[in-house]
């Protein structure tokens, strides 16, 4: 049988909010493991609890109820400064708006998260250098995002994302800015990583096109999960 080694687990997890005296229920009571090596696409329709859910996964937002485990550690009860520092090693983030800063190159993008980490100048600029050209991006170091195309800037997301070997990544909607070719060309580059790699991706997702990649579906609806699939 093949070993598994759980990346996340989520117990319970609840997220209310109280806009306008009327109870939201997020996220409704949501228990789940992610092993090493998933690459699942958390589906449903708008406002069902997608980005929450994610977002308590990624230590962003912190639940109501209930716990978020990653390499085993309680995440929830982590100071704020301790789980900034546990985010910065452990969990890479690509966002749908890309979220890259303006005024630094592909290149300084990428290799931000290693100098909040304290790594040396030398180190900080081989690697981002080495996860630019994975992604295709070979001789646009010193492109800032406006020289950048979508695609080309949410791939210096992913290897953003990528700098500080994090456990896994979470996407929320990497591809909803995207044209088929880009959504394409970084799906393509998502699932190399994947399966060279065994890098641990979650997404959040309204595309066909990368749910038709995922190994597993996890399909919520008002703030529960209502079928979760695995793909052979
Ligand atoms: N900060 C907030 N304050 C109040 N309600 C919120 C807040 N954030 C989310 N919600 C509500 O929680 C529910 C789940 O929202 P969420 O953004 O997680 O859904 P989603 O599945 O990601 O939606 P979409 O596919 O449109 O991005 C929705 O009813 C939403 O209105």
């Amino acid at each position: 049988m093949k070993s598994t080694e759980t990346v996340v687990k989520v117990e319970n997890l609840r997220k209310t909010y109280n806009a306008d005296a009327v109870a939201v229920h997020a996220v409704d009571g949501i228990s789940l493991s992610i092993e090493k090596g998933e690459f699942t696409a958390i589906v449903g329709p708008s406002g069902c609890g997608k980005t929450t859910l994610l977002n308590m996964i990624g230590g962003l937002d912190r639940p109501t109820s209930g716990d978020v485990y990653v390499q085993e550690v309680s995440i929830g009860s982590l100071s704020e400064g301790d789980l900034i520092d546990f985010r910065l090693k452990h969990i890479g983030f690509v966002f749908q708006a890309y979220n890259l800063l303006p005024v630094l190159s592909a290149e300084e993008n990428t290799s931000f998260i290693m100098q909040l980490q304290g790594k040396s100048k030398e180190e900080r600029s081989q690697r981002a250098r080495q996860l630019l050209k994975n992604v295709g991006l070979e001789g646009r170091e010193g492109d800032k995002p406006a020289q950048l195309s979508g695609g080309q800037q949410q791939r210096v997301a992913v290897a953003r994302a990528l700098a500080s070997k994090p456990n896994f990544i979470i996407a929320d909607e990497p591809t909803a800015n995207l044209d088929s070719h880009s959504t394409s060309n970084l799906l393509d580059i998502m699932a190399r990583l994947n399966e060279e790699e065994q890098m641990t991706f979650v997404f959040a997702t309204h595309d066909q096109r990368v749910i038709d990649k995922a190994k597993r579906v996890i399909t919520l609806e008002d703030g529960k999960v209502i079928t979760d699939e695995i793909r052979s």
